[in-house]
């Protein structure tokens, strides 16, 4: 077998039956449960959600971009360098031993990216835990409420939608329960250390941070070598993976695919990076809800017309790069643009 010799078989046998009796109870919501995968999937979450909310207030709109950009592509990065089973693919080769049978699969189940850490749980934990503790702070000014009661009122709030997600990941056989815990939990780690040094964050130097993430940038492309000439490894084992066990081929998504996610990944970072320093706008942006909203709304447009036409079809450099520029202006516009024209 091609990949990393971590040996993982007995937590998969014993989280296989969570998965199994997830199918048998939730079968009657398996709409709602395809509706949350696909409303809440990174993409959807950094291109519709975040830029939506953040319209209410920049300093928002500054926190989801940097927490979500540098931990999506630490997951991306993971994902690449310690490629680990999805169920599915599990099941598939080892059938003949566990004799797993009967599952409900559908196009969710034709992701080509690693297993671990869940990019669903890393995104949207992080988006939901930044946007219900800006909401507490805001309602806490008025209600007067302690540190505690505020922190147990977000983990209420974000443990509703994210525990459907998580069954949803589990339910199209996807996830495994530890991929899900692991990509939450390293996201919350993120946003609180975020947090503590949000000061030293906001004053980084853009050419610096352009410079580190592009030397970033550089380490998928040497792990892919690493991968081939080091340790023998196939650096495209997930896609293989999906290629062999997806129900319908054509289910499976270009954009979905690991090296995809790394170039618009990176791309979004590279937005951030150019917009530094961000304390600023950060500090000084008090643009009306007024001009924040139809200003929302035209960026949103426009980088939704530009995701449509992405060209898919003009060789796999050109779709690469052009995912790279478009995350880049997105979150560049978002940052930098955005509050100047707001104003
Ligand atoms: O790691 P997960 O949660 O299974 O997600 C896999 C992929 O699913 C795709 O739908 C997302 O657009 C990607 O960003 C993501 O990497």
């Amino acid at each position: 077998m091609d990949i990393l010799p971590l040996n993982l078989t007995h937590l998969y046998e014993l989280e296989i039956t969570l998965n199994r009796n997830v199918q048998k109870q939730m079968r009657f919501t398996e709409q709602w449960l395809r509706d949350i995968n696909t409303y809440l999937d990174p993409q959807m979450v950094m291109d519709a959600w975040l830029p939506l909310f953040g319209a209410f207030s920049h300093k928002l709109l500054v926190r989801l971009a940097v927490s979500a950009s540098i931990l999506n592509v630490v997951t991306s990065l993971f994902k690449w360098i310690c490629p680990e089973y999805r169920p599915i693919w599990w099941l598939r080769e080892f059938e003949s031993k566990y004799k797993f049978r009967g599952f409900n699969l559908d196009a969710n189940t034709c992701d080509t990216s690693a297993g671990f850490p869940s990019s669903h749980a890393v995104t949207f934990t992080t988006f939901a835990f930044i946007l219900f503790h800006w909401l507490l702070v805001k309602l806490g000014k008025c209600c007067n409420m302690s540190n505690f009661e505020k922190y147990i009122l977000i983990y209420g709030f974000v443990s509703l939608p994210l525990g459907l997600l998580w069954t949803g990941r589990l339910y199209f056989l996807t996830e495994f329960l530890h991929q899900c815990i692991g990509g939450s939990l390293f996201a919350l780690l993120g946003v609180h250390f975020f947090n503590r040094y949000s000061a030293l964050l906001l004053k980084l130097h853009k050419w610096s941070t352009v410079v580190w993430v592009m030397v970033l940038g550089m380490l998928p492309a040497a792990v892919y070598f690493a991968m081939i000439y080091l340790v023998d490894m196939d650096p495209h084992w997930s896609v293989r993976m999906a290629f062999k066990w997806c129900s319908e081929v054509t289910l499976m998504r270009h954009e979905a695919g690991p090296i995809y996610v790394l170039f618009r990944d990176f791309g979004y970072l590279l937005g951030v990076a150019l917009s530094c320093p961000l304390l600023h706008n950060y500090k000084n942006n008090n643009g009306s809800l007024y001009k924040r909203l139809p200003a929302t709304a035209i960026v949103m447009f426009l980088n939704f017309t530009a995701l449509r036409n992405t060209p898919k079809h003009m060789g796999r450099w050109i779709f690469l790069v052009y995912e790279l520029v478009r995350n880049c202006i997105h979150s560049y516009t978002l940052l930098t643009i955005f509050p100047k024209i707001s104003k």
